[in-house]
């Protein structure tokens, strides 16, 4: 499930230091930047004409090492520069350019648009006017690329610190950056490709990929495929979408603890209704069961309250969503047990965890170390992370995806995966790209139900 290794700007000059020590010459690794984004450029635009704008950091020295080679291609380039180059690399990647350099304030438009401005090492956001030049010229190209990452966003926590035009494409170099994923940067690319530069590069955060799901065993029968208790509540819906979905998702068997009996759904799922709390404790006391699901349509009253308390008492894997969150947000020091997963939005993990410090990533990561849990930390760059450190970030979810009950659908999923593989972090990550692609899959405007039909195709795709 590792789509490729997500570096911090100061991780990403650490692989590049570590090179440098290992006698890599710090121009060639620019030529190398430059040749590979140059080649992605190329494939693109072709002989179309091309305006370069490049920064006076090492960002700019990939531009004019970029501009160099689409010349010597038969490119019309023009290159305008903020300002003079303050790198070594940076001033010989201009001089090998040897061409006219325009002034970016003044500069006209051109057919392409490469934006080589600033990269990691933007400290705050461009001056009003070199940003609103920025969008001018980038918005006046029929195809737009940004080197490295759109300048004006911050490639730790893709804060945006300046007004960003979006771009066709971003050539992330060598390594993909917490904006390359992380919203709202992330949104300002439109296809995302990374370009190899040579340098090795490794982190425990990484980008999501498909996972690699396998077949029930020829032997496997429903209790060793994985039992799931799903513990409902004042609002019927959600625990029962929660429940088709964790039994599509490869679970052996599902249950649902609800206090109606519904008149629909699939006869597969065992609903039995415990209307009062009490009973709730001794549905579970059932050794079989490995994972409990709490959340999803609980309610937050003392009811609701009751219900959760079983849950979490009988010792069973947790799956803890929605209303559970909410609630183990207001009563703030009840445990969560270790090995559990949490599904938060935004409002329910501040409610959880406050207003933590750095990136989505980095207030994952710190969440899940306090709490021992799995992170679903959801929304459009939905962010897993484990306690032992290891990150997965989602990106190009459908936005389809923000209605109705599409996270109790979510929540049920990753129930099911943790009652198939017994590993929490991986049954997350499964989760959130079954999710996904269940989505893209069930197209424009659907429910949350639809999404339920498309689960097994999904599945199938990646067994
Ligand atoms: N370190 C290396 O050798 C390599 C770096 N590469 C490229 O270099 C980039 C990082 O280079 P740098 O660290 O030089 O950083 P940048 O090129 O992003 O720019 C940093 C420079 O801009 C100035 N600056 C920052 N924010 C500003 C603002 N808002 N307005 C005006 N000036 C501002 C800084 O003082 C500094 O001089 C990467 O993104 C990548 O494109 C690649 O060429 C691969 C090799
Ligand atoms: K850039």
């Amino acid at each position: 499930m590792n789509g490729g290794p997500i570096l911090t700007a100061a991780e990403m000059r650490a692989a590049e230091q570590a090179a440098f020590d290992a006698g890599v010459d710090d121009y060639a690794l620019m030529e190398t930047a430059g040749a590979a984004a140059a080649e992605i450029i190329w494939r693109a635009g072709h002989k179309r004409d091309a305006l370069i704008l490049c920064g006076p950091g090492n960002n700019g020295g990939d531009g004019y090492v970029i501009a160099r080679i689409l010349r010597d291609r038969g490119v019309p380039v023009r290159v305008a520069a903020l300002g003079a180059s303050r790198t070594l690399s940076g001033q010989r990647a201009r001089a090998a350019w040897g061409g006219p350099i325009e002034d970016m304030m003044r500069a006209a438009p051109a057919t392409q648009l490469v934006d080589a401005l600033f990269g990691t090492g933007l400290t705050r956001g461009l001056d009003d006017a070199v940003a609103a030049r920025l969008c001018v010229l980038a918005g006046a190209a029929a195809i737009s690329h940004a080197v490295d990452v759109p300048s004006g966003v911050d490639s730790d926590s893709g804060a945006m610190l300046s007004a960003v035009p979006r771009f066709g494409t971003c050539i992330a170099l060598g390594a993909y950056k917490p904006a390359h994923l992380l919203q709202p940067a992330a949104g300002r690319s439109g296809r995302l490709v990374l370009a190899d530069i040579g340098i090795a590069v490794s982190s425990a955060v990484h980008r999501l990929c498909a996972p690699i799901l396998s077949t029930p065993a020829a032997d496997a029968h429903k209790y060793t495929r994985g039992l799931v208790a799903v513990v409902g509540g004042a609002m019927p819906g959600a625990s029962l979408l929660a429940s088709i979905a964790a039994a599509h998702s490869g679970a052996g068997s599902v249950r649902r603890f609800a206090i109606d009996r519904p008149i629909v759904g699939p006869h597969a799922v065992v609903n039995r209704r415990i209307e009062a709390p009490e009973g709730i404790g001794e549905a579970l006391a059932d050794e079989r069961i490995d994972v409990v699901l709490v959340g999803p349509g609980l309610g937050r009253d003392a009811d609701g309250r009751a219900r959760l308390a079983a849950a979490m008492d009988a010792g069973h894997a947790l799956v803890l969503d929605a209303d559970a969150l909410t609630l183990l947000g207001e009563e703030g020091a009840r445990a969560i047990p270790a090995g559990a997963i949490l599904t938060p939005h935004e409002g329910e993990f501040q409610r959880l965890f406050g207003d933590l410090p750095g990136s989505k990533i980095d207030r994952a990561l710190a969440a899940a170390r306090r709490s021992g849990a799995v992170m679903v930390y959801k929304g459009a760059d939905s962010v897993i992370a484990a306690p032992d450190g290891r990150a997965a970030v989602a990106s190009g979810a459908s936005p389809w995806l923000s209605t109705a009950g599409t996270g109790d659908v979510l929540a049920g999923l990753c129930a099911g995966r943790l009652a198939v593989t017994g590993d929490p972090f991986r049954a997350a990550c499964e989760a959130v790209w079954l999710h996904g692609e269940a989505a893209r899959r069930a197209g424009p405007a659907f429910v949350a139900d639809d999404l339920l039909g498309v689960l097994p195709a999904a599945i199938a795709a990646r067994l």
